[in-house]
């Protein structure tokens, strides 16, 4: 388990001609860091270098100790699932299955021991445990958006990473979902790492880096 995600020096080039640049940082567990820029200013490119989806090309991400730099995908791969939750604007949940069967999928796909109890308490935490035996498309955006939480945190990472975690929803649904993330930095310690362009985020959290075009 981490304590800390940290990176330096950091760029990457889609062609050769464009280079994008990110501020060094560091996160640690127990605190929230929200990255604020434009659109196109590359807050995507940079969650998938810090989560082990892009290769490095110049710069470097430590899990911990350890070095994203020159790793297999194979290994970013593990690396990812052993500390890290993805959440995203949009959610995908198979609507042939119940709400429930989507949460238990995480643990499926990472061959860990499915592990009820936890799903619950997270559901009954976001408020979403009289959903479970729906399906996906009988929940709102903003039910969707919590469910999606539950599941990401259902492998017990020690930190989350989101994309755009509400710029889909209205005021109340944000308000709800920042709330949701000062909660589970306070009483799980995880660590939250936020890029988005929606000033209602900007102005939640004091913790914030911003990305320049
Ligand atoms: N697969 C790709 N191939 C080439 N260029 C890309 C690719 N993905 C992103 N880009 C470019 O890299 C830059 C950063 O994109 P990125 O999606 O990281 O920005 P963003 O800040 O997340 O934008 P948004 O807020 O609109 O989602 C943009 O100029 C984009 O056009």
């Amino acid at each position: 388990m981490i304590d800390k995600l940290e990176w330096n020096s950091l760029s990457y080039s889609y062609n050769q001609t464009n280079t994008i640049s990110f501020p060094d940082g560091r996160i640690n567990r127990g605190e929230v860091l929200a990255a604020i820029g434009p659109s196109g200013s590359g807050k995507s490119t940079w969650l998938q270098l810090l989560s082990g989806i892009l290769a490095i090309q110049k710069g470097d991400v430590h899990y911990g100790e350890t070095s994203l730099k020159g790793t297999s995908e194979r290994r970013r791969d593990k690396l990812r699932a052993q500390n890290v939750g993805l959440v995203f604007q949009n959610n995908h949940f198979l609507n042939e299955l119940s709400v429930s069967d989507n949460l238990s999928l995480p643990a499926f796909a990472q061959k860990h021991q499915l592990d009820s109890n936890h799903i619950a308490e997270l559901a009954n935490r976001l408020h979403v445990d009289h959903l479970l035996n729906r399906k996906p498309k009988e929940c709102s955006v903003g039910e969707l958006q919590r469910l999606s939480i539950v599941r990401t945190l259902s492998t017990r990472p020690s930190f989350l990473l989101a994309d755009e975690p509400t710029s889909a929803l209205d005021d109340v649904n944000t308000e709800s979902i920042l709330s949701i993330f000062d909660e589970l930095v306070a009483d799980l310690n995880i660590g939250v790492l936020i890029v988005t362009h929606d000033n209602r985020v900007k102005s939640h959290f004091s913790n914030t880096i911003n990305f320049g075009k």
